[in-house]
């Protein structure tokens, strides 16, 4: 399986269950949403697959390598845009981008092709040579999705990528994050709003550290929009 793959994974921050028994698999080049609402778990679970933390039980799988038993080969198939911005405002979006190549390793015209491409992938190489704190919230998202290609990783991780963003900004990240899949790249993006999931994707739906349900989603709204399905499961108010 070159995709992801978790098995059984619980966790909790002392007595409070963050996660309990979660299993799923996103198959290679596919966009899997992990739909839930506040506190519902994502981020401990991206902890779990970035091992930021260790699960006491179960398995996890990224591109083919198991996490516990090979890490280095695991998290080098891993790219991760996290939650909070992790650019540095002060250097220019391609000095963001070469900064990261070289903590890859990657340097000279090795380096320079490679962030060439990914910018390319996000339509940013006009804004290479401008600082990013020059840059609007969408522009400093997609950025950092293009960093997080730099190594070639088949995995990618999104972590409610679209917090504090406008509306077009949001449809921008999202759709080339659509395009990343159907160029190979396996995603799971971390989200609580429906409207970022297409009828295609693959989805989970987290909600108090367990799974209610996953499949793809136009399957899962089922006779409902995804909206109302996610109200009446989740149990939340409109
Ligand atoms: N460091 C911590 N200590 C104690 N409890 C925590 C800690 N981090 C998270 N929690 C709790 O674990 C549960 C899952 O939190 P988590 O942050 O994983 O959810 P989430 O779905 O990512 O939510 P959000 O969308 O708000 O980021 C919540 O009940 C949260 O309050």
């Amino acid at each position: 399986m070159t995709g992801l793959r978790a098995h059984d994974l619980s966790f909790a921050y002392g007595a409070k269950k963050a996660l309990e028994e979660v299993s799923f698999e996103v198959g290679a080049g596919r966009f899997c949403a992990l739909l839930g609402p506040n506190g519902a778990g994502k981020s401990t679970l991206f902890g779990l697959l970035t091992r930021l933390f260790m699960a006491p039980r179960g398995s996890i799988e990224i591109a083919g390598h198991d996490l516990a038993r090979a890490p280095r080969a695991a998290l080098a198939e891993l790219g991760i845009v996290f939650q909070q911005s992790t650019l540095d405002l002060d250097l220019t979006v391609r000095q963001n981008l070469s900064y990261f190549a070289a903590l890859h390793g990657l340097s000279g015209r090795t380096a320079a092709a490679r962030i060439d491409a990914a910018l390319d992938q996000l339509e940013m190489r006009d804004r290479a040579g401008e600082k990013a704190r020059a840059l609007n919230g969408g522009h400093r998202r997609r950025t950092e999705l293009a960093r997080a290609l730099l190594h070639d990783p088949a995995v990618l991780l999104l972590d409610e990528p679209t917090v504090g963003l406008d509306a077009a900004a949001r449809a921008s990240i999202t759709l080339h994050a659509h395009r990343l899949a159907e160029d190979g790249k396996t995603i799971l993006w971390a989200t609580h709003l429906t409207d970022e999931v297409a009828p295609g994707d693959d989805l989970i739906i987290l909600h108090r550290a367990r799974i209610l349900t996953r499949g793809k989603a136009r399957d899962i709204a089922g006779d409902m929009t995804l909206h109302e399905r996610f109200l009446t499961l989740t149990g939340a108010v409109a």
